[in-house]
Order: C-alpha cells, then sequence, then structure tokens
C-alpha cells in the first residue's frame, strides 16, 4: 500500500474527535444497543439536571449533573474509539483514489484506435498500452509483453514484467507501462475494478459484520437486556422493603453492568484487525476471511516457491544408459530453448556455465511444447521428426514406455540421488531414448521449521502439495518439517485435499496464482492469491496479496488469530470488570437508603454517592485505555486455542476483577475530597 499512515496521526485524531460527537446522533447509536441504552439513561439524567424531583427523586442536582456529564463522555469515549480505527482506512482510502484519475484510454476497434475516457470502458472492450501511458482498467494482456510500474498499488518500486498468456498477464487499473507495448482486454466493468473494491475495503464503506461478530453482539445485547429487567423492577423490591432507590442511581447502576467496554469496542476491533491485514499488503475482501483465517485447522502449501525458494537451478547433467554428459546437455538445451519457465532458462545457463556447445539449427522449423503441470514436461518435436522432451521422471518414462523404449538400469540410481538430495530430476529424453538426468537445484527457505514448529503449537497442520517426484517431496518436508505432503500432484488434487479436509469439519487456507489454481482457491475458506498471479485466480480468492509472497499465508493466519484473541479477552475483560463495579454500586445504593447497612461496604469507600461515581468513572475511562490494545491486538503467542484459552481466560478475567477493584478505589480516594 502507498501510504502506512502511521497509528496515531494529528489529523486523524482531530477527525475522530469531531466524529465521536456526531456519532452520538441517536439514529447511529442505534445500531450499537447497548451504547443505545446509556444514551437514553443519559437523556433521563440530563432530564433530571433540570428537574430534580421529577421522579420524586432525593438525589441533588449537582449529582445528576456529574452521572449526566459521565455518560456522556462514556458515549464519546466509546465513539471516538471506532472514529479512530475508521480514520486510518479513510486516510489509505484518500491516497488510493489519488491513484483513481479519470484518463483518456486508447481503445482497439476495429483495428483502429479510438480514444475514450477510462470510465467507459466496460468488460471485454480490448485497449492498447504504450511506453508511459496509465493502465486504464484491470484486465488481461492479449497481445505483448510490457515492463508495469505496480507501485501505486503494491508500494513496491521494482517494475514486474506482464505477458500474454500465462500466470503473469493480469495487469490492474490506474498502474503505468513503462516499456513496450500491451493489448489488453478490460476484465471489469466501472465502480468494480480491483482499485474501486479496494478503496470501498479500507474506507469500511462495505464493512458488514462479520458472523462471529454478530454472534457476540446477540450475547452482549441479551446480558443487557437481562441487566435491563433486572435493573427496571428492583425499585419494586424497594418498595416493598420501604426503600427509596433514585432513578440516577439506577441508570449508574445499569450502565456499569451492562458490557459497555467491549460494546464500545468490538468494531474497533474488528477494523483495526482488518486494518493490520491492509498494511501487511493483504487485502481481505471481507472481515469475514480474516476472521476465517484464525480460525484455520490446514494449511496447503506449493514446495516450488512457498517453502523453497522456487528458482530452481539446474546444477548438473547425469547422463545414463551410456549417454555422454555432453549429449544430455544438448537435448537438454534444445528442450528448453523457447522453455520460458526458470527452470527452462536455467538448463541455458548452465550450458554456458559448462562451457557446452549446442546445435541450435537444429531446432529450426520445430514445434515447441510448453511446459504444462498437467502433462509435467516440454520440449520441441524436431522438423525431422524427433521428439525431445524433458521433465519429471515418472512422466518421461511413460512417455517413452508408450513408444517401447528402454529404461536405462541406472536411470532410477541417479534421479534418487538427486531427489535424495532435496532436487528435482528432469530426465531428458529423444522418442524412445533417455540420455539422463538435470538435477534442478533448489533450497528451503531460512527458518521454515520453526514456523511449521509455531503453526503445530498451535494446532494447524501443515499439507504441502507438489508436483515433484515422493522422494524429492518427502526430503523437503522432512527438512522444512510439514505435517505432510503430497506427491506427483495435479492441480485438481488441490481442491480433492481441500475437500477431504473440509468434510472433516475442518477450515483450510491456501495460496496459488495460477488460473488453475482458481477452483482450489474458491474452495478454500481462506485463498490468498498473489497479486501477479491471474485475473481469475485474483476474482476467485478472498484475500490478494499485493507483495505476491506465498509465504505470508503464514503470518495472515497469525493475524487472524490474533482478531479473534483480543476480542475474546476484552470481552472476558468487560464482563469481570462488570461483576467487580457490582460489588461497589450495589452496596452504595443500599447505604444510600439504610445508612446502618455499612457492613456492605466491602471496598471501604468514602460515601455512597463517591462509590457510585467512581464506578461510573472507572467504567468511562477504561474504554480509552483499552483502545491501544484494541487497535494493536493483543500479545501473540503460538499455542494451542485450549492454551490460549486457559491463559486469557486468568490473564483477562482475573484481571478483569482486580483493576477495577483497585481503579475504583483510587478513583473514590481522590474524589471523596469532593463527595
Ligand atoms: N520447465 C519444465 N520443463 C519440464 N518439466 C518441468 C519444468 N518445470 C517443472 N517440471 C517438472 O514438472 C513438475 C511439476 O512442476 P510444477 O511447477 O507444476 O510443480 P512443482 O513446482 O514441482 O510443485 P509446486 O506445486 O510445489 O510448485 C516438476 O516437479 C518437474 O518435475
Ligand atoms: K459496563
Ligand atoms: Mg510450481
Amino acid at each position: 500500500m502507498q501510504t502506512k499512515t502511521s497509528m496515531l496521526s494529528g489529523p486523524i485524531i482531530r477527525n475522530a474527535v469531531k466524529e465521536a460527537f456526531m456519532k452520538l446522533d441517536p439514529r447511529v447509536m442505534f445500531r450499537n444497543p447497548i451504547l443505545f441504552v446509556v444514551e437514553i439513561g443519559f437523556i433521563i439524567t440530563l432530564f433530571l439536571c433540570f428537574f430534580p424531583g421529577a421522579f420524586q427523586g432525593s438525589t441533588p442536582a449537582w449529582f445528576n449533573i456529574v452521572v449526566a456529564a459521565i455518560l456522556l463522555v462514556t458515549l464519546l469515549f466509546a465513539n471516538f474509539a471506532e472514529a479512530l480505527a475508521e480514520g486510518r482506512g479513510k486516510a489509505q482510502a484518500d491516497s488510493l483514489k489519488q491513484t483513481k484519475k479519470d484518463i483518456v484510454a486508447n481503445k482497439w476497434v476495429g483495428g483502429e484506435i479510438k480514444q475514450v475516457a477510462s470510465t467507459d470502458l466496460r468488460k471485454g472492450d480490448i485497449v492498447v498500452i504504450s511506453q508511459g501511458e496509465m493502465i486504464p482498467g484491470d484486465g488481461e494482456v492479449i497481445e505483448g509483453l510490457a515492463s508495469v510500474d505496480e507501485s501505486a498499488i503494491t508500494g513496491e518500486s521494482a517494475p514486474v514484467i506482464k505477458e500474454a498468456g500465462g500466470d503473469f498477464s493480469s495487469v490492474t487499473g490506474g498502474t503505468r507501462v513503462i516499456s513496450d507495448q500491451i493489448k489488453v482486454r478490460i476484465t471489469s466493468d466501472p465502480g468494480e475494478s480491483f482499485l474501486d473494491r479496494m478503496i470501498s475495503l479500507v474506507e469500511g464503506a462495505k464493512r458488514q459484520k462479520t458472523p462471529n461478530e454478530i454472534a457476540l453482539n446477540t450475547v452482549l445485547i441479551s446480558l443487557t437486556l437481562i441487566f435491563l429487567i433486572v435493573v427496571v423492577t428492583l425499585p419494586f423490591f424497594g418498595d416493598y422493603l420501604n426503600i427509596e432507590i433514585d432513578v440516577p442511581v439506577l441508570i449508574a447502576l445499569l450502565v456499569c453492568l451492562i458490557p459497555t467496554t467491549i460494546g464500545g469496542l468490538l468494531s474497533a476491533i474488528g477494523i483495526a484487525g482488518m486494518d493490520r491485514v491492509t498494511r501487511f499488503n493483504v487485502i481481505a475482501m471481507s472481515g469475514k476471511a480474516v476472521e476465517a483465517a484464525g480460525d484455520i485447522n490446514t494449511i496447503i502449501l506449493d514446495k516450488t516457491g512457498t517453502i523453497t525458494y522456487g528458482n530452481r537451478m539446474a546444477s548438473e547433467f547425469i547422463p545414463v544408459g551410456g549417454a555422454k554428459q555432453i549429449e544430455v546437455g544438448e537435448w537438454a538445451a534444445i528442450s528448453s530453448m523457447k522453455d520460458e519457465t526458470p527452470e527452462g532458462r536455467s538448463v541455458l545457463d548452465l550450458m554456458k556455465k559448462l562451457e557446452l556447445g549446442y546445435n541450435e539449427s537444429s531446432a529450426s522449423g520445430g514445434e515447441f511444447i510448453e511446459f504444462k503441470a498437467e502433462t509435467r514436461m516440454s520440449g520441441i518435436d524436431l522438423s525431422d521428426g524427433r521428439k525431445v522432451r524433458k521433465g519429471a521422471v515418472d512422466a518421461i518414462k511413460r512417455w517413452v514406455a508408450a513408444q517401447n523404449g528402454i529404461m536405462p538400469t541406472d536411470l532410477d540410481v541417479a534421479a534418487d540421488k538427486v531427489a535424495s538430495a532435496g532436487g528435482t530430476p528432469l530426465a531428458v529424453a529423444v522418442d524412445n531414448r533417455i540420455y539422463g538426468v538435470i538435477y534442478l537445484k533448489d533450497t528451503v527457505k531460512p527458518g521454515m521449521r520453526e514456523r511449521f514448529d509455531q503453526m503445530r503449537q498451535m494446532g494447524i497442520k501443515t499439507v504441502m502439495c507438489t508436483g515433484d517426484n515422493p522422494l524429492t517431496a518427502a526430503t523437503i518436508a522432512r527438512e522444512a518439517g510439514v505435517d505432510d505432503f503430497i506427491a506427483e500432484s495435479k492441480p485438481e488434487d488441490k481442491i480433492a485435499v481441500i475437500r477431504r479436509e473440509q468434510a472433516e469439519g475442518k477450515l483450510v487456507a491456501m495460496t496459488g496464482d495460477g488460473t488453475n489454481d482458481a477452483p482450489a482457491l474458491a474452495q478454500a475458506d481462506v485463498g490468498i492469491a498473489m497479486n501477479s498471479g491471474t485475473v481469475a485466480a485474483k476474482e476467485a480468492a478472498n484475500m490478494v496479496d499485493l507483495d505476491s509472497d506465498p509465504s505470508k499465508i503464514i503470518e495472515v493466519v497469525a493475524i487472524g488469530k490474533q482478531l479473534l484473541m483480543t476480542r475474546g479477552a476484552l470481552t472476558t475483560f468487560s464482563i469481570s470488570n462488570d461483576i467487580a463495579k457490582y460489588f461497589a454500586i450495589l452496596p452504595a445504593m443500599f447505604m444510600l437508603a439504610i445508612p446502618e447497612m455499612n457492613t456492605l461496604n466491602v471496598m471501604q469507600l468514602g460515601s455512597p454517592m463517591s462509590a457510585i461515581l467512581s464506578a461510573l468513572i472507572f467504567n468511562a475511562i477504561i474504554i480509552p485505555l483499552l483502545i491501544p490494545l484494541a487497535m494493536k491486538g493483543v500479545a501473540y503467542k503460538a499455542v494451542s486455542s485450549a492454551q490460549l484459552l486457559k491463559r486469557n481466560l486468568f490473564i483477562y478475567g482475573l484481571g478483569g476483577v482486580i483493576v477495577p477493584f483497585a481503579g475504583i478505589k483510587l478513583i473514590d480516594l481522590v474524589i471523596h475530597l469532593w463527595v
């Protein structure tokens, strides 16, 4: 993202203060029933400030004024928390909007270029973009190759190559072509582009409560209702016992008992969680996706490029069946002349490094066979009829066997040697003869084992899916420390793994970038597409990683977990707080009516009135005090959910009881000087 808005910049705070007042509008307040109850309490006490005797109460006017003031401040604090969380998103949206300028697009109509406004482009339109021009909308390159500056979207200044066909064909509106020319088919209608979606997401325009949030809200509202009923019926008991209970005191009791703390912070926690993902350069299409990430049981990972660096480089030609090393190199090179994959290019690099030559002209007139994940082979059909292939050893064996070829006895030994070192063996064959093996070297990224250990401690299973052979897969799986692996898998096998896990009731996350990953990305509960990937992948996924770093899935899960933990911790804290306040206020209430009941004053508070006001003040100031925690998230540790629950219940449950006792006592010591 272009702007990394700091957490608390001046304008954001100023704006949040203003918003806090605007949100007092009952029509806005109504959406948060807990705070709405507080607002009604405020209105009643405000009325009592002017007509203290209206409900035959005996509390003095000054007491009513102070209660009304504290209630107002409580509302403002809660509104401020939400506005602050929203503010950062708005600031980001503003800078994105600047990227989204209306420009003139060169539309390709019937072989001619027509200039139209970018806002008039529709799905299916073809546009031509040349060096220096802005790409007018999201689309897919259908012709040509260009380097594109995507820094406006990704914040990454290095240009990326976009070309027709393959996994690097998608372009985003608002990015700039910095060399060459491409023809692009537009894939989104006005207002529905990636940038549009990003803006409305960070702006919170589309922010909907997630199912988890709705469930928690329902519990909190039920609690509020129960306390409301309890408090409303109290005066009747009072009448029966001949005790007069004043309305402002009842309101103070109610506000202290209902979960105002979590009610005030709940939406801030949700917004901040999404914001953390955004700052991490991942665009989540919904809050639900972020939460689902926190509940993930299984992560499906690619081997190449995710667990390993993925720059698989040819490092050795190993001859088999009596062939010579130069022959292996020669055929490997010929099969790679038009193979634009990193693997293919590395074969030609190795030839240069070994100073081996080959007859390039023998390929002329031949038909190149592109690498496909389905066939796991690439090569060329020469004009003289010979067919040259390189590819996964089992795939080449099958291809050669189909032509009644013979298997060199030392082939498996050579392949296994490469595979057991964690490398990928590619067999090289011409028609029915296998010449040897190319050793593709790849390295496991550092720190993977620690990350997978953490995942395991969190109770998450990691499954590596790879098109590679079982031995290579096993070696890398062991080295990286994943729980399980699937070798020789075709793209459709990924979707099968996901379905199998989901059938066991598990939530599954995966990353992908190709069009053939799209169904699996859609099937997964959390699908993270790489920004460099195809339009299909990005549309199927519910998150897009702007940095195109597939291993980020691990952090996204951590952020989701942290969001759920923060919500749980603050809910626990809020509810145990309310219990503590009960012990401060209830005795005070009865003492106010029957001064002889001093034994009830367990907290030894100064006077009944200062007890009530202290509890109410504490109830208000705990909200801003917890804003940093709500926004930053609780400290995160990789342990199982059960352990987490125990730990959080202990810290936030016990803390939630102790902190208000201490806080209320402290406030009472100060205000008792006057009250
Ligand atoms: N350029 C290529 N030419 C021929 N065969 C290749 C080429 N690239 C890869 N292969 C073979 O095809 C197999 C599948 O490749 P693919 O890229 O689909 O999966 P992978 O990279 O091994 O696994 P992952 O899913 O972890 O990325 C590889 O294991 C390799 O044996
Ligand atoms: K409360
Ligand atoms: Mg791959």
